[in-house]
């Protein structure tokens, strides 16, 4: 309470500060989690490989391949699977099959499959498609903005505004995006008050989540918690996700950072693959498998099987002809190849 005035603070009893500020009462809450750090019980993975991770490849991966991974990954519990965008094929020509892809996936009744869609365009063709959740994306930098969706961030606002309000009519859940929240490519360091007042803009036009990102992964975990101060006293911790890219290490501390202070949503991507076209030198999100390790470790429960999740990495990765970014399937492939040779020895 170190913001009110020591008179203020002797006048109101805690019950009429609660009713005059009712964000107080949300923000002690946090304070108080932040500082017994007591973590969710449960968090939600929402996993982008499929889009966030294959957007950025300069070789086209065959439809095929798309479509089994995401198949791999319905299977291994995950709640959301991000599963392609409605981008124009000029400015992403990765994701141009975006329609074959949500329509020969088999969907589970467990799994929802958000796709990105930037304008009215993309949503009517996402709808065609079969989409039954979309996603929005704006960023808290103007330069961001216009070099990944061509247009300011108030424009930007007003086309989401129209794909929300169409979606709304046809009872489709919209996700908001809001990139650059700890630093862009192009203007750097980002005001957090910036960041706060976008999410606050897309959640009041009735995004039911906003994914806040590290599109170029510079965060640390002082410059996350300053962040979600500034935007927590917009937007209830709940309707907010993370989505940390690991271009600096950061990523599972600022994860973590993010959980102490009441976060439930880790975005996140199979073998940590990935990267925005539009923020060079932008590399991989955190992988799910060392998000799931960590959480797992913690007794954070997720509903995810790991072993699944390595086995649909290890798919993707032998399609790409990559290593897997994940430090997790890393140590697991060393270990099972160290057990296979003491048996060979034995
Ligand atoms: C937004 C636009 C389309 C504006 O692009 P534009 O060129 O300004 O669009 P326009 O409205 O002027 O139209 C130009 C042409 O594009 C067509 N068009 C218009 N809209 C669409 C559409 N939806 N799908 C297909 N085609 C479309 C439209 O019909 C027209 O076609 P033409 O008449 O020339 O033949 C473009 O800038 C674009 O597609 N940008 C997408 C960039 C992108 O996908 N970036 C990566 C995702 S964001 C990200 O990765 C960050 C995130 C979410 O992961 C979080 C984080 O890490 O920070």
């Amino acid at each position: 309470m170190g913001n009110f005035p020591t008179t203020v603070k002797h006048c109101l009893s805690y019950e009429e500060l609660i009713q005059d500020y009712p964000w107080l009462a949300r923000w002690l809450q946090e304070e108080k989690r932040a500082l017994t750090h007591e973590y969710p019980e449960y968090v939600k993975i929402v996993e982008v490989g499929p889009r966030d991770g294959l957007q950025n490849e300069k070789e086209m991966v065959p439809t095929g391949v798309k479509i089994q991974l995401i198949d791999m990954l319905s299977e291994t519990g995950l709640p959301v699977i991000e599963a392609t965008s409605f981008v124009s094929s000029k400015w992403v020509p990765q994701m141009a099959d975006h329609t074959e892809v949500l329509q020969a996936i088999h969907r589970s009744s467990h799994v929802r499959y958000p796709v990105l869609t930037p304008n009215m365009h993309g949503f009517q063709d996402a709808v065609a498609a079969g989409a039954t959740e979309v996603a929005v994306f704006g960023s808290a930098s103007e330069t961001f903005s216009r070099k990944n969706i061509n247009c300011s961030i108030d424009e930007s606002i007003l086309r989401f505004e129209e794909v929300i309000y169409a979606a709304k009519q046809q009872q489709i859940p919209v996700r908001g995006y809001v990139s650059c929240a700890l630093g862009c490519p192009y203007e750097g360091p980002i005001d957090p008050t910036k960041v706060a007042e976008v999410v606050k803009r897309l959640y009041e036009l009735g995004c039911y989540e906003v994914s806040l990102g590290d599109t170029i992964g510079v965060g640390t975990p002082g410059s996350m918690a300053k962040m979600l101060h500034s935007v927590m006293k917009e937007v209830p911790s709940s309707a907010l996700a993370v989505h940390c890219h690991d271009t600096y290490g950061q990523a599972l501390t600022n994860i973590l950072t993010a959980l102490q202070m009441g976060i439930c949503t880790v975005d996140s991507s199979v073998a940590g693959l990935g990267g925005c076209p539009y923020a060079q030198g932008a590399s991989g999100n955190v992988s799910t498998e060392d998000v799931l390790y960590m959480l797992h470790g913690m007794g954070i429960k997720t509903g995810v099987d790991l072993s699944k999740v390595i086995e649909a990495g290890d798919f993707i990765c032998k399609a790409l002809n990559r290593k897997t970014n994940s430090k997790v399937a890393q140590a697991r492939g060393d270990y099972s190849k160290h057990c296979c040779m003491k048996k060979i020895k034995t």
